[in-house]
């Protein structure tokens, strides 16, 4: 059995780039006619094909379970479908459902995860302690979780970067995103199992969280979403280069962390308004931040 991250970095290896992209369907901006579900299956399955055909491919993709959530109950089949879809063509899954609870129900929404939609790694929220993140690690399994560490959003600031006391001496005060990595660390305890999400809109915070989880000998695999790609709208705004730079910066040196963009790469089309080549409009993005990527 191999450990989700170190199966992650082999995938990276393989395809040649660390993106994740994210499917995060936005009726809208999908250029086709037909039910909500039929339009969302068809986009991202289009999408699949033409990765395949142009042998282009993310290391990874995202969903977030929010934008089929909100399309009606039977969108979550299509979620499953394109879940298994994607699976079967090698690409592994993270379903995107910041999920965390008390303890049997962490269980409940672990099994949702990783036994009803069948997604290699899922999003979970730190905030209620390890009886609610301790579900989300699958001893023997091949799945893995990301603990929302530093987010990528304004309000990140808010409770991630408060100074928190971390030892008896009052002298020792950091942001409390440390004490998060302190706790994937602890609970991880090497094993392979946990990652954390830090936003790319934050490459200082991603170079000292680096800095930190280096010093501990316990290198933390990243998803970094907030991703845009240059000379397309869409994302929040970080920079892959920037972002790459500043975890080399901080002395990393697993190849096992992902950058995510989701509306850069899915809505691409919008860049040339040329919606009926959103296909392939959306690999050339794809080509692009994968280039961007190498430093
Ligand atoms: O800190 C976080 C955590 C999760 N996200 C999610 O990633 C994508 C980003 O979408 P873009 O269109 O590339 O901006 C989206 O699903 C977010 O919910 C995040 O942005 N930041």
């Amino acid at each position: 059995m191999t450990c989700f991250y170190d199966r992650l970095e082999q995938r990276i290896a393989k395809c040649g780039n660390p993106v994740c992209m994210g499917m995060d369907p936005v009726l809208k901006l999908i250029p086709l006619e037909g039910t909500p579900e039929d339009r969302i299956k068809r986009f991202y399955s289009d999408i699949l094909e033409c990765c395949l055909k142009r042998n282009v491919q993310p290391a990874v993709v995202k969903p977030n379970s929010a934008y089929y959530e909100c399309v009606s109950v039977q969108s979550m089949l299509v979620l499953q479908q394109l879940i298994a879809d994607y699976r079967s063509a090698g690409i592994p899954v993270i379903l995107d459902a910041k999920r965390g609870d008390i303890g049997k129900s962490s269980a409940a929404y672990a099994n949702a995860a990783y036994d009803v939609y069948r997604a290699d790694a899922v999003t979970v929220s730190p905030w209620m302690g390890a009886d609610s993140v301790g579900p989300f690690i699958r001893e023997d399994s091949e799945n893995g979780a990301y603990v929302l560490l530093r987010t990528s959003n304004k309000g990140a600031h808010d409770f991630q970067d408060l100074p928190v006391t971390r030892s008896d001496d009052p002298r020792d005060v950091a942001e409390a995103f440390y004490s998060v990595a302190d706790k994937i660390m602890e609970w991880d305890a090497d094993k392979g199992y946990l990652g954390a999400v830090v936003g790319a809109t934050h490459p200082e915070e991603l170079e000292k969280i680096t800095a930190y989880t280096v010093a501990h000998k316990h290198e933390i695999p990243f998803l970094i979403p907030g991703v845009s790609i240059p000379g397309v709208p869409g994302g929040q705004g970080g920079d892959a280069k920037t972002v790459l730079k500043a975890i080399q910066n901080g002395g990393g040196k697993r190849k096992f962390h992902v950058l995510n963009s989701s509306s850069g790469l899915n809505f691409a089309w919008q860049r040339n308004d040329t919606p009926a080549n959103y296909a392939n409009d959306c690999v050339d993005a794809l080509e692009k931040l994968a280039e961007a990527c190498l430093i």
